[in-house]
């Protein structure tokens, strides 16, 4: 059918999509740090929302399919999820604005608090249920993570803990991270299934979620320590799983392992590792 057959797109005539933010609207202030995609801003977006700046280095990211799924990703919205409020796509590089954390990387905040955290396990389960609730509306809605770990979590004002860059993954272009030999693939929170033949799902999240625990109650240890990667594929797929962290309770070690079975069926759903998480908490505090 030639192009004036097909029906006009539900949007066509407004100026501007829901999801695309005018960039005069935008005012960058300090950097935040810089990764996958270049540097990291935050903003003020209509002179007073903070606002989370992340600027496209060109090449490094697929732009218009994300563009297509920042629609879908403005949708998904939770207290738990750091809030996609759209993206700046009309100018090079495109721009990802989203909500503030002001407190940076769940990574960097538990290696910084160590000492305050390593003796409050009420907090440290408190933060892996916060995550577990954001990662159990992903689920609901069939949207797989692919890159779940502390250091992809942020945190907010009165200890807030809110899961980032869901769905991300997908779009970086940078073959080093997508394939499961490159060097900066997260091997260390990827299940079998992922190894052996990239199968990504809801399931291989619950395993990542494992790790993310075991990261949380070691305050920001490295998962398997020095071992290279290579090592850690070996090992992961003889069975061998992390041990069980000083400042942590058995039952919730059970809990992790469970995240950690070899076959996705055998590990837990969010929804269910929330009901579990929610009674120990209630139980040890
Ligand atoms: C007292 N401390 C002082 C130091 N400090 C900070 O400087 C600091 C404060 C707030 C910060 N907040 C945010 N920082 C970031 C941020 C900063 C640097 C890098 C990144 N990460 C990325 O850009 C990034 C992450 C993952 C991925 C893939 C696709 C691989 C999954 C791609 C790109 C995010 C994003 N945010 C979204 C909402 N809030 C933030 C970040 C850092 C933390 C507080």
């Amino acid at each position: 059918t030639s192009p004036c057959d097909r029906p006009a797109p539900a949007t066509a005539g407004l100026s501007h999509d829901k999801w695309e933010i005018d960039h005069t609207e935008l005012m960058l202030l300090e950097e935040l740090g810089s990764g996958q995609f270049g540097v990291v801003r935050r903003g003020k977006w209509r002179g007073s929302i903070d606002v989370a700046v992340k600027m496209m280095k060109e090449g490094t990211m697929s732009e218009d399919d994300f563009i297509e799924e920042a629609k879908v990703m403005t949708k998904l919205q939770h207290t738990n999820l750091v809030q996609l409020y759209g993206v700046c796509s009309k100018n090079r590089p495109i721009f990802i604005v989203t909500e503030y954390m002001r407190y940076g990387s769940l990574l960097n905040h538990l290696r910084r608090h160590e000492q305050s955290l390593s003796n409050n396990q009420g907090l440290l389960l408190d933060m892996c249920i916060q995550i577990c609730k954001g990662m159990a509306y992903l689920e609901r809605h069939n949207y797989i993570h692919r890159d779940l770990a502390a250091r992809n979590c942020l945190v907010g004002t009165e200890n807030v803990v809110k899961v980032a860059d869901f769905g991300l993954a997908r779009y970086v272009l940078d073959d080093q991270y997508t394939s499961s030999g490159g060097s900066k693939f997260p091997i260390k929170w990827a299940p079998p299934e992922v190894l052996n033949y990239t199968r990504f799902s809801s399931k291989s999240d619950v395993w990542a979620y494992g790790v993310l625990m075991w990261e949380v109650f070691t305050c920001g240890k490295m998962p398997y320590g020095r071992l290279k990667n290579t090592e850690v594929v070996e090992r992961v797929q003889k069975g061998m799983i992390l041990e069980k962290p000083k400042a942590c309770d058995k039952e919730v070690y059970d809990i992790m392992r469970k995240c950690w079975s070899h076959l996705p069926e055998n590990r837990p759903s969010f929804r269910v590792l929330k009901e579990q998480l929610i009674s120990v908490a209630q139980r040890l505090l």
